[in-house]
């Protein structure tokens, strides 16, 4: 399974995590916003679609650029979690599938209880902070 995620970036080096909702799949962690890359798709087709459908946001393929890439297993799948920064977006940020949304530094990041493949991805995420 491949699974397009986006890192938003606000203010003071911080990041969009959603909490995933109650009852599905690995519910209560804390993830990038994004979802499965369906058949028909390409990556960054799949990442506008989700974040339209999860944060009511709009974005343009030419404000998202690859930050980096994650693979393992996700439960029994397995999983390539491309993480893609976004620039830029048009409209507010609205939590219409999460539990919670919230922004995060990196410290706070690693703190977070996440999908393991998520932790793999903070090293970069670091490094994008500082840049
Ligand atoms: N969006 C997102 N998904 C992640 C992250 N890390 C991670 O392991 N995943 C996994 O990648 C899959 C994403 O698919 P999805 O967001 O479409 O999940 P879904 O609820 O539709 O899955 P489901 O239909 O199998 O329950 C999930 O299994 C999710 O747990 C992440 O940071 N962001």
């Amino acid at each position: 399974m491949i699974v397009a995620a986006a890192a938003l970036p606000g203010e003071g080096g911080r990041w969009l995590l959603q909490k995933r909702p109650a009852g599905g799949d690995m519910a209560g962690l804390w993830e990038f916003p994004g979802g499965k890359v369906e058949a028909d798709e390409g990556p960054v087709d799949a990442l506008i679609r989700e974040l339209h459908e999860e944060l009511g946001i709009g974005i343009a393929a030419r404000d998202v650029a690859p930050l980096t890439f994650a693979s393992g297993l996700a439960g029994p799948r397995d999983l390539l979690l491309l993480l893609y920064h976004v620039a830029t977006w048009s409209g507010d940020v609205t939590a219409l599938h999460a539990d919670e949304i919230g922004w995060f530094d990196t410290a706070s990041i690693a703190r977070l209880a996440m999908p393991p493949i998520d932790y793999l991805l903070l090293d970069s995420l670091r490094e994008r902070s500082r840049g």
